[in-house]
């Protein structure tokens, strides 16, 4: 089994009750409540920003020269693709400002965040890499499941279902195959362990922007 193929049953739990849960399945109807979305879109303007500081910083860490490209390319995108929600999304959904980042996303943002600048760069490319291919997993499971016509969230469901999308989800996984190819046994268990915990951190994210989690 390549590692990536390891990695993925470690989560199969994680992602069939992230399919399921009310955000997705709301989404997928074009049904879910518009401040769960507003929620959402504040939330993952945010994400989206420190995301893409974390994948520079990878790439600034990766040893293969291509590597390091890929990946500042992937953090390029996500802030440009930021700048995006907040051009039109922030508009079409009636989104004044981002506001602060609530527990859910701070976790995430400040996971990745230190993993990308403390632990080894294996474990960051594997702690990155549920963004890319849960959201790739999660946005073609709603695109073949939908059924409602006219969706307000079509352009979500496009972004991530979309082929441009698919590009940048296999050269993440390539990178993280490879370098769990020469990685020590030690390491591809602590590369799963990231991929687990970010994964975990995928339903929160969902699961808090559904029940409007703040900070107290
Ligand atoms: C929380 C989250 N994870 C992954 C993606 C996809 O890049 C996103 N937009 N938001």
């Amino acid at each position: 089994m390549t590692w990536s193929e390891q990695a993925w049953v470690a989560i199969e739990p994680i992602y069939q009750s992230i399919v399921a849960m009310p955000f997705i399945t709301e989404l997928q109807e074009g049904n879910l409540p518009l401040e769960k979305f507003q929620f959402y879109m504040t939330q993952d303007s945010g994400y989206l920003e420190h995301f893409g500081r974390a994948l520079a910083l990878i790439g600034a860490r990766a040893s293969d020269i291509n590597d390091a490209l890929a990946f500042m390319r992937f953090g390029e995108n996500a802030i440009v693709v930021e700048n995006a929600l907040h051009a039109s999304y922030f508009q079409d959904f009636g989104i004044v400002e981002r506001g602060v980042l609530e527990p859910a996303c701070h976790h995430y943002v400040h996971y990745l965040k230190s993993t990308a600048a403390l632990d080894a760069v294996e474990v960051a490319m594997a702690a990155v890499l549920p963004c890319f291919w849960i959201y790739k997993e999660v946005g073609n499971y709603i695109y073949t499941h939908q059924r409602a016509i006219g969706n307000p969230y079509q352009r979500w469901i496009d972004t991530y279902a979309g082929e441009d999308f698919a590009v940048s989800v296999r050269r993440a996984i390539e990178c993280c195959n490879r370098v769990a190819d020469t990685a020590t046994d030690y390491m591809r268990v602590r590369m799963i362990d990231a991929f687990v915990t970010a994964s975990r951190l995928e339903y929160r994210f969902w699961d808090s922007a559904y029940r409007l989690v703040r900070w107290e």
